[in-house]
């Protein structure tokens, strides 16, 4: 069992020896009370929290998303991780499950498209208690904990901002345009499209880029994928960077005091400065997480999720994802 990113960031390691699945607390609130949706599946005769395994070339965050919505119909985006499950399957391998809070909004529950299949025969909302006293597998119970420690902090509703690496470019010594200009390699494109995915996951809806062209090219199915435009600006670029020029500060202040779940696409040298930004606008007390969760290789992005109600109460958790092309 590893303890949700709090205070530090946290990376996803694979290996070919376990089972991966995602999934999620999915949380509303009824009459002003909080209840979680638990799953009774209809072959295991068990009552589990919804998720299932990844699918090939997926990445975690928008497995989480797709069987939530395949289980229970509900579409979420994604809040704080919650926590990694471990246990032993029947055939001996280990599975490994990751875990994100999830807010079944009042639109997601009008759109709901369940009914009792093969797979699970009823949902339930209870009450964090009752979940607990109902749930099978002990491992459920230390994700429910770590859920039930968010609700106790207050910090429940958040919104991520995303720092994104731009993907692979062409390298300088391949290209004798201006650095600007310089476009994502076959590989870049391709982890462009690959990113699309997990950041819908967090429910991105702001895209703001550098206007270096490999940043562009990096947002632009994304933007597609979300019918939005991009706000492309100097302000995050490396040559305004360079030339001591940009303007994070703005940038960041904008986004974080808009709520609204965002993506940053910015280039290596200058996500340090975005991370730290970040962590001023929300008077975060600085430790090494921060500048590990700006060290990023094209196309990974670290989430950072702020309190909704109270974004200066500092970052509640930072993770960082690894695209898998
Ligand atoms: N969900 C879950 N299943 C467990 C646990 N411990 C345990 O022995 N099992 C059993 C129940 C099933 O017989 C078997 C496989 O269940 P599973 O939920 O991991 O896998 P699955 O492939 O059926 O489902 P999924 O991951 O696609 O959602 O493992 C546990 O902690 N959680």
């Amino acid at each position: 069992m590893t303890p949700p990113s709090t205070a530090e960031a946290t990376r996803s390691k694979w290996t070919d020896k376990a089972v991966y699945a995602a999934g999620a607390v999915v949380w509303r609130l009824i009459d002003g009370k909080l209840r979680i949706l638990l799953i009774h599946r209809t072959k295991y005769k068990d009552i589990t929290l919804p998720k299932g395994k990844v699918d090939p070339g997926e990445m975690l965050a928008e497995t989480a998303v797709r069987e939530v919505h395949e289980e229970t119909g509900i579409r979420v985006s994604l809040g704080v991780p919650v926590g990694v499950s471990r246990y032993h399957l029947p055939s001996s391998k280990q599975k490994v499950v990751h875990y994100w809070a999830a807010e079944a909004t009042a639109d997601a529950i009008r759109a709901s498209t369940f009914v009792p299949n093969r797979e699970i025969a009823a949902l339930e909302w209870v009450s964090v208690k009752k979940a607990r006293a109902r749930l099978s597998y002990p491992v459920d119970l230390e994700i429910l904990d770590f859920f039930a420690k968010l609700v106790d902090d207050g910090v429940l509703r958040t919104f991520p901002i995303i720092a994104l690496r731009h993907a692979k470019a062409l390298s300088r010594s391949d290209w004798e345009g201006s650095d600007a200009a310089r476009p994502l390699t076959d590989r870049g494109r391709q982890q462009a499209k690959s990113i699309v995915g997990p950041l819908r996951a967090f429910g991105v809806r702001k895209i703001v880029t550098s206007d270096a062209v490999r940043c562009v090219q990096t947002v632009t199915p994304l933007a597609k994928a979300l019918d939005r435009k991009t706000v492309q600006t100097s302000k995050i670029s490396q040559d305004a960077w360079e030339d001591g020029e940009d303007d994070l500060r703005s940038v960041i202040g904008r986004r974080v005091r808009s709520g609204k779940p965002a993506v940053l696409c910015s280039h290596g040298p200058v996500l340090p400065g975005i991370l730290s930004e970040i962590a001023l606008a929300t008077g975060t007390i600085r430790g090494s997480y921060v500048s590990s969760a700006a060290d990023l290789e094209p196309a990974a992005f670290s989430v950072v999720h702020l309190s909704a109600s109270n974004p200066g109460s500092g970052i509640i958790a930072i993770e960082t994802h690894i695209p898998k092309v």
